[in-house]
């Protein structure tokens, strides 16, 4: 069975989205409010939310959604749900082509109803979509690379991944030039990459580069060091003789990035071993690379498991790489690891 109009709704849908989150990231009002983990939530996160559930609760009525973000925060503070409700309205007003595709948000009572219809718990039965609707907020705060993000699981398995980088270049060869690309893949069928700036193009196909020597080789990693830990991550790199300087980006940018081919590997290995990476961090861009000719797995060398809920609590970290590359790669973070932690 192929998933291909999950993934046109799932294209759609985050680029609409994109429209609302790009807008916040060029103001000066990104209406941050700070959650109960201390992780910061803005004004984009809530709207992306509200306009990517509508589109999948629209188009896919009995579907469920694992979606990162609540609406307590926003019941709580009228004047930012005021801002939300204006961004997703004046979106909806913009986007008049897409209603039919992906239907619309009444008002703001509504808009709240939508949001938390992302509170599903997961798990390993029926059709759940994974959604972060800004993946490294910190990123987004900073003015750094951002994620708009969207799976789709079949009985814990993803079969559908989506990624918009508002703020990769089209050409990685021309930093400067055009931002922007969208980024799907639906298992077994390869990944592609299109510009935001052409919506209705076909994507173009997209694999990870074919360098297999360490030398040559480039690693990603995220630029929060409390997500990921950079002295472990340094060490690894030299000790499999890669000698260029660490690719640093916020958000699920990391996987888009290997899948088109810059950069080889991204590693995550955790601050501390309690914490469970979220599903809705990984499942895009983990079929994405997987799609492009990667391997991805955690710290022990297990694949990513879907089906355990909202976290990935069987799971440690991340370990993605050219296939090619993987097994090497593995063992140096094992061979690192094993001391401190495993
Ligand atoms: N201690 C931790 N270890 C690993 N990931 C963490 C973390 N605390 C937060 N995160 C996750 O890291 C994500 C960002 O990843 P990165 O650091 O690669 O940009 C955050 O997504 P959000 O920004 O969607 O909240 C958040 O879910
Ligand atoms: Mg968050
Ligand atoms: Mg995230
Ligand atoms: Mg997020």
């Amino acid at each position: 069975m192929s998933y291909a109009n999950e993934r046109r709704i799932a294209e759609l849908a985050i680029q609409r989205a994109c429209l609302l989150t790009e807008r916040v990231y060029n103001s000066q009002v990104k209406g941050t409010i700070t959650k109960g983990d201390k992780s910061p939530v803005t004004i984009a996160d809530f709207g992306a939310q509200a306009l990517i559930i509508s589109s999948i609760a629209h188009a896919f009525p009995e579907d469920s959604v694992v979606g990162e973000e609540d609406s307590s925060g926003l019941r709580a503070d009228q004047s930012k749900r005021d801002l939300v409700w204006g961004l997703v309205k004046d979106t909806l007003d913009a986007t008049k082509e897409l209603t039919a595709e992906l239907g619309k948000i009444k008002d703001d009572e509504e808009m709240l109803a939508v949001i938390d219809k992302g509170t599903h718990q997961g798990g390993s039965v029926g059709r759940i979509w994974a959604l972060d609707p800004i993946d490294g907020t910190k990123g987004f705060l900073r003015g750094g690379q951002y994620a708009v993000c969207l799976g789709f699981m079949v009985d814990g398995k993803v079969q559908v991944g989506a990624l918009v980088c508002p703020n990769l270049p089209v050409d990685p060869e021309k930093p400067e030039g055009e931002k922007g690309i969208l980024l799907s893949a639906i298992r077994g069928e390869g990944a592609t990459m299109r510009p935001l700036s052409a919506p209705s193009a076909q994507g173009t196909p997209i694999s990870m580069s074919s360098i297999t020597d360490f030398s040559k080789a480039r690693f990603c990693e995220g630029v929060e060091a409390g997500h990921s830990s950079h002295s472990e991550q340094a060490s690894i790199a030299k000790s499999l003789g890669i000698t260029a300087p660490s690719i640093q980006m916020d958000s699920q940018a990391k996987y888009a990035s290997i899948s088109r081919g810059v950069g080889e590997i991204y590693l995550r290995l955790p601050t501390s071993m309690t914490y469970e990476e979220k599903i809705w961090d990984h499942a895009a861009g983990s079929l994405i690379v997987e799609e492009a000719g990667g391997v991805v797995t955690d710290i022990y060398g297990k694949e990513l498991d879907f089906t355990q809920g909202r976290t990935l609590k069987t799971n440690k970290g991340i370990v993605a790489a050219l296939k090619a590359l993987h097994p090497t790669v593995l063992k140096a973070v094992q061979e690192e690891l094993k001391v401190s932690k495993l």
